[in-house]
């Protein structure tokens, strides 16, 4: 598979000694001529193509969730009962992806004034050597596949049992878990603005719990509902780790910033996950309903098979969202924006269920919004800080 050249090739060579890594967290990114102690999210320049790439990589997690949570939704609403298809449709869809390995994406000109861009041969050979072997990709890919797997089908069992709401709400613990995970793990630094933006987006989610719960699946047991909740936390925390390591996998081991390099952290733990899920497919014998199930979906085969379809894609452009995030932002920005974007489903159940609006959905709405600007304020902060510097020892400031 072509490795396409997606960001700053050139920016990788600059090799940062671990023992300095461990020191700056979030800084396999290649920095640093000048010396950032202060930057918190990260200390990389953001050019205006930086900027275009997570707009759209956030429009891809924001799309991406909200039409396939709600065509979970609709599948489960309407006769379908399977977890293991809902997760294997969640994450089988990968081959779709394929198609982006053969995008050619624009080679960055080399910029000889850029401080940031080593063109230094003996630097770019060593580069290379650091390449992973192929025994670390495959635990790599192995283990975060595994973690997918459990994740997805947890996340199956809570969407199953619980209204729409709370799987929403208790969903949004997953920035919480993201948040202690990113601290331990990818030694991520919390400023005010940063705090504050957690802050209003769980308190955004957790508004969605006083909606109406005219979305409830009929019949569920006290039990079922029990284990529905549990399901979704353990979910949430695994969510939390799986990006914390998506994170670590980036800047330790795979040390490369192309699309190649998002589509691989996609493709291998994907099709890892679909095996498993379809082993638990046949082993759990849910399969021998299937043709039941499509015989008396309420509304017809077609749109069995369109609502599956439609999911499968959907997830896809959330996973390639959330993972160009890890790599271009961090886990925790990639997990606020998708948190920003629970407040969505119920603004669109409004839209295509006919459910009614209220203001606690616009307040919700409204703070999710707040909360993610609140973010994106501090990158502007760094940003400036770094121009700054940059202007300071002599580099151009773009
Ligand atoms: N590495 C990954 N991170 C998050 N979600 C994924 N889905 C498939 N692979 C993934």
């Amino acid at each position: 598979m072509g490795e396409l050249a997606h960001h700053h090739p050139q920016e990788l060579q600059l090799h940062i000694p671990d023992n300095q890594e461990a020191k700056e967290g979030n800084s396999f990114e290649p920095t640093s001529i000048i010396a950032d102690s202060q930057a918190t999210i990260t200390s990389k320049p953001k050019n205006s193509w930086w900027w275009i790439r997570v707009a759209l990589y956030s429009l891809f997690v924001l799309s991406g969730q909200s039409v396939g949570t709600l065509l979970g939704t609709l599948y489960y609403k309407k006769g379908g009962n399977s977890k293991w298809l809902a997760a294997l449709v969640q994450h089988g869809g990968f081959p779709i992806l394929l198609l982006l390995y053969f995008i050619p994406t624009p080679k960055q000109p080399c910029d000889p004034n850029n401080p940031h861009i080593q063109t230094n041969p003996q630097a770019q050979s060593q580069a290379q050597s650091q390449a992973p072997s192929l025994k670390s990709l495959a635990f790599v890919y192995l283990s975060l596949g595994t973690i997918v797997a459990i994740n997805g089908y947890l996340y199956s069992v809570g969407l199953l049992y619980l209204p729409v709401s709370t799987y929403s709400l208790i969903c949004s613990s997953q920035l919480a878990f993201n948040a202690l995970f990113s601290f331990f793990l990818n030694a991520q630094k919390f400023t005010p603005w940063i705090i504050n933006s957690l802050v209003l987006l769980i308190i955004s989610s957790t508004l969605l719990v006083f909606q109406s719960n005219s979305e409830d699946p009929k019949g569920v047991s006290a039990g079922k509902y029990a284990l529905g909740f549990v399901c979704t936390i353990l979910a949430s925390a695994s969510y939390g780790l799986l990006l914390s390591l998506d994170q670590i996998c980036f800047r330790r081991i795979i040390r490369k910033e192309t699309l190649g390099a998002v589509l691989n952290m996609i493709v291998y733990p994907s099709l890892v996950a679909s095996v498993i899920f379809v082993v638990g497919l046949f082993g759990s014998g849910e399969w021998e309903h299937l043709g039941r199930e499509i015989e008396e979906y309420e509304l017809g085969k077609v749109s069995y098979v369109m609502n599956l379809a439609g999911m499968a894609i959907a997830w896809q452009v959330f996973t390639m969202g959330t993972v160009g995030l890890v790599l271009d932002a961090s886990s925790l920005f990639s997990d606020s924006i998708s948190v920003v974007g629970l407040p969505i489903v119920p603004i669109f159940a409004v839209m295509f269920f006919g459910d009614k609006m209220d203001g606690v959905k616009v307040m919700a709405m409204i703070l999710a919004i707040w909360g993610f600007v609140s973010y994106v304020y501090q990158y502007y902060l760094d940003g400036a800080r770094l121009k700054a510097q940059r202007a300071s020892v002599g580099g151009d400031g773009n």
